[in-house]
């Protein structure tokens, strides 16, 4: 059973184009996958006042799978931060133990003109897998705002890693490197923090678990430079929950998009939560305008971890590529004078090369 939470903006547009897409993979291999809508984000607390209730999270433990679209928008910007769209998507990957978030960032090379990078830095190609863990440091910590004596407000929020929380993820990142060209960056801000150097010292412990891996460590800030410069070095990337939140949205413009990059967040077994990495992306909502080709990818990611349909996430795969070479391209992707495909059509488009 699949999970779908259309949530909201683009979400309900981009998740009926995955859906289009899935129900030709059913069509073309003879599976017979069992959807299930449910409420999160902006759409829930519309329904109910709660981005997130506990009969949804059952839901979700229940199934195999969950495909998401976004959460947020204004129409919620005013809500107290406990209770905005945004904490019903944190508290889903919370509730399933989803530690992992594997955010692929692949240039096709029909792209190359939709990348704002001059082309001598991405002519030897893009193919980074950045590792993201999701459900510690600052998003997690304890947080707060007081009023001090003088009138005024101090805020915190706190940043805490245990030794546990960063092998779990660098055992991840270090095993996806064997699966790809063997190559791990860290990153952290050591030079600073504690929570960075308890990071370095287990993934250092772990390197030597992993000999085959060519690591190092990076420094964050220096990371989000060489992302730009020369993005075609990088392999594979581990990191802690907000640096990877912040690097993997601008790893998507090597990519051409924001509205390319998949992703899969994973916990202990194979059940996974599957979402493009953008937001609801307000501005183009409703408009027919949105890229569905992240949330396509994700649905794929989905079928090959979660069902181990590799055959038939290969084949997803190869669609977008047909529709990518054949020239359709929604607006974010579309170079100067290339006739712009609607999100309708683009899932239509993929779903028919399958
Ligand atoms: N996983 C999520 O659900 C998620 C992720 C990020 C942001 N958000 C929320 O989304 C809302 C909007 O955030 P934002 O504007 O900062 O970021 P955003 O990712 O929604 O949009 C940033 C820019 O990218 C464009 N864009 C994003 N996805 C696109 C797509 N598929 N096709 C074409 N263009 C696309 C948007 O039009 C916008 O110009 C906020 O409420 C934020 O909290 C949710
Ligand atoms: C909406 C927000 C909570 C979320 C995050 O910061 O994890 C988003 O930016 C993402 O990248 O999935
Ligand atoms: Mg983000």
């Amino acid at each position: 059973m699949i999970v779908l939470f259309k949530g909201d903006g683009i979400g309900p547009e981009i998740v009926d184009g995955a859906v289009t897409v899935l129900k030709r993979v059913e069509q073309k291999f003879g599976h017979r996958f069992r959807f299930e809508p449910a409420l999160i984000g902006g759409a829930s607390i519309d329904d109910c006042g709660k981005p997130l209730t506990e009969d949804t999270v059952a839901v979700c433990k229940q199934a195999d799978a969950v495909l998401l679209g976004a959460v947020g928008g204004p129409k919620w910007d005013s809500i107290p931060v406990e209770d905005r769209p945004e904490r019903g998507l944190l508290g889903i990957r919370s509730a399933l133990g989803l530690f992992a978030n594997l955010r692929p960032a692949y240039l096709y090379q029909e792209l190359a003109a939709a990348c704002p990078l001059r082309e001598e830095r991405v002519n030897g190609g893009i193919d980074l897998m950045m590792v993201r863990e999701l459900t510690g440091g600052i998003y997690f910590g304890k947080r707060g705002t007081v009023t001090k004596e003088n009138g005024k407000k101090s805020a915190f929020d706190r940043m805490e890693y245990s030794e546990e929380e960063i092998e779990r993820i660098g055992v991840i990142a270090f095993r996806q490197a064997m699966t790809r060209r063997k190559k791990l960056v860290s990153v952290d801000k050591a030079n600073v923090l504690d929570t960075s150097r308890l990071w370095r010292s287990v993934m250092h412990r772990l390197s030597e678990r992993f000999p085959e891996v060519e690591y190092r460590d990076q420094l964050v800030d220096s990371a989000a430079m060489q992302l730009v410069s020369d993005p075609g070095q990088f392999d594979v990337i581990v990191t802690e929950n907000m640096f990877g939140d912040i690097l993997s949205d601008e790893a998507s413009m090597a990519a051409g998009s924001i509205g390319m990059l998949p992703s899969a967040s994973l916990g202990d077994g194979t059940r996974g939560l599957y979402e493009p990495i953008h937001g609801s992306a307000p501005d183009i909502a409703g408009r027919d305008a949105a890229n569905p080709l992240a949330t396509i990818l994700s649905a794929a990611m989905m079928l090959r971890i979660s069902f181990g349909m590799e055959e038939e996430a290969r084949a997803v795969e190869a669609a977008v590529q047909s529709a990518l070479t054949s020239g359709y391209r929604t607006k974010d992707i579309a170079a100067q004078g290339e006739t712009v495909t609607g999100c309708r059509k683009m899932a239509e488009i993929v779903a028919n090369a399958i």
